[in-house]
């Protein structure tokens, strides 16, 4: 280098040098908007931590947003070891919920939810993974290129991690190359619906249709998740849709979808996934069955398909599990959903089957919309959006109407965290243990509040939820994703940091 190159260089390494400066510190910084925390090394200690072995004494050490140790009756090292301990005493650290069912509307929706509404929700409720559905949004995600309006739209919009489904539609089932171009875009799996959907660009599909989807999933090894009701008589709907019956009472409603309609779409279904068996020609694929309301014979059919060795799931909701149809008022349209919550008996057998694993996992099928296209002022429950309102309670809601059936930490465990991590194929999510992100919610089981105005809702419309006025057990104290605290007494992290996840 010449004289004049020698003068400058010193100038030069002190622009390199700042420049690196900033980037680390900016880097830093934006760190710090996304966690309530100011550090990223740091010791949880409880006194019930949910591990897959039970629930421990214990601390989880997290660096770098992942847990790096768990260790039973570490109180006394961990308060004497450098860093920063945190003591939640016998509140419950657990894995963050995995929801993968939930419709946050965006792009094209945001009066209906919105990733901003939404994933404050979840971690407000110790949701850590939200799977967001393919429809509701506009347009509906059933390409590449709609995925990519849809990630671009989450972009800086989600405090908790998101994953998408895409859509299995008539338009693209039999085209293989754009299935594939969607699944190698990163879609987590796909989802189809028997009957329509209610959105206009999303349309029903038949066996057919699933048939190919299944068979295009296999190599992927990703699953199809199917709304399962099959119109039967359809006329006794439109007639009691044109008002011949009282629109406002929930038995109006109920009577237009039997569980002859879950029925019949499952047994048409099991007709292929007899393909997903070991040797199948879609062997790889999996058909999980999504938000179950009948436990009698629909549940039966699931139950000898497993057997058979078909590679098969069921999930329910909670508000199948909450209310029954004897309880619903008329003109409660909140409560409206389809397949619709059907009465008391059937309730118990929902119960009865999540208790004893026929049920594989929870999901809050969190289906938004406007109060006025809920039909809260008129009550017409045939005109009303079915889809119920919940993404924030569901641990809450969970853990209180399981008191009376016994229900566990490790089987919320099972139902929130590893079962759905298991369908969305998250390997590293839905368990406390080393090398794992650092998903945690702790919260406090035994701590009883009123879901009232008092209580924020972040949703994007509180006055829908299915419960709001009811009293429930179980506070949710803070959230961690990938070892931010995003969610604290109350309060947001100042950014949203939540990474969508895109299958490789
Ligand atoms: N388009 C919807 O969000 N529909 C949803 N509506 C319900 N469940 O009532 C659903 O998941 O089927
Ligand atoms: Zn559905
Ligand atoms: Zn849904």
């Amino acid at each position: 280098m010449d004289i004049v190159g020698w003068k400058f260089f010193p100038l030069v390494v002190g622009l390199v040098s700042f420049l690196l400066f900033y980037m680390k510190t900016v880097s830093k910084l934006s760190n710090a908007e996304c966690s309530l925390l100011s550090h990223d090394h740091y010791w949880i200690i409880s006194k019930r931590i949910v591990t897959p072995t039970g629930v421990i004494s214990g601390a989880v050490e997290i660096y770098g947003g992942n847990i790096v140790s768990v260790v039973k009756n570490y109180h006394q090292q961990a308060k004497s070891s450098r860093g920063n301990v945190i003591d939640y005493g016998d509140a419950v650290v657990m894995p963050g919920l995995i929801d993968v069912h939930a419709h946050l509307d965006e792009p094209g929706r945001t009066e209906w939810e919105g990733f901003l509404s939404g994933t404050k929700a979840a971690a407000a409720g110790g949701v850590t993974t939200l799977i967001d559905m393919p429809l509701n949004s506009f347009p509906s995600t059933v390409s590449e290129e709609t995925l990519k309006l849809k990630v671009n739209a989450a972009e800086e919009k989600i405090y908790v991690d998101v994953g998408f489904w895409g859509g299995l539609v008539p338009e693209n089932a039999y085209n293989r190359s754009a299935l594939e171009g969607l699944l190698n875009a990163g879609v987590l799996g796909l989802k189809s619906f028997m009957c329509p959907s209610g959105i206009n660009d999303f349309p029903m599909t038949n066996a057919s249709h699933i048939k190919e989807g299944l068979h295009a999933l296999a190599k992927y090894k990703r699953p199809l998740l199917v709304h399962a009701e099959k119109e039967l008589d359809a006329e006794s709907y439109s007639e009691t849709r044109d008002g011949v019956s009282d629109a406002r009472s929930y038995s109006t409603y109920l009577s237009t979808r039997p569980p002859s309609w879950e029925v019949a779409a499952i047994r048409e279904l099991l007709e292929v996934t007899k393909d997903t068996r070991y040797g199948g020609s879609a062997e790889g694929s999996h058909l999980h069955i999504v938000h179950l309301s009948d436990a009698r014979a629909s549940l039966d059919l699931i139950k000898g398909a497993k057997i058979s060795g078909d590679s098969i799931s069921v999930e329910t909701c909670p508000h199948y599990l909450a209310f029954s149809a004897e309880e619903i008022q008329n003109g409660d349209t909140r409560l409206k959903c389809s397949p619709p919550i059907r009465d008391a008996d059937n309730k118990e057998k929902l119960w009865d089957a999540v208790m004893n694993g026929h049920i594989d996992m929870l999901s809050s099928d969190h289906s938004p919309t406007t109060p006025a296209l809920k039909h809260l002022e008129d009550g017409d429950f045939l005109r009303a959006w079915g889809g119920v309102s919940s993404l924030q309670y569901v641990l809450p809601v969970t853990w209180s109407y399981g008191q009376k059936y016994g229900v566990t930490l490790n089987q919320l465990a099972s139902w929130w965290c590893e079962s759905p991590a298991q369908l969305a194929g998250q390997g590293l999510k839905g368990v406390i243990k080393t090398g794992n992100h650092a998903d945690i919610v702790v919260w406090e089981p035994e701590t009883e509040f009123e879901l009232d105005e008092n209580h924020t809702a972040h949703h994007r419309h509180p006055s829908i939820s299915a419960y709001m006025g009811k009293r429930l057990t179980g506070k949710v104290l803070a959230t961690y994703v990938r070892g931010n605290l995003v969610f604290k007494d109350g309060k947001h992290a100042p950014a949203a940091c939540g990474v969508p996840i895109l299958a490789k």
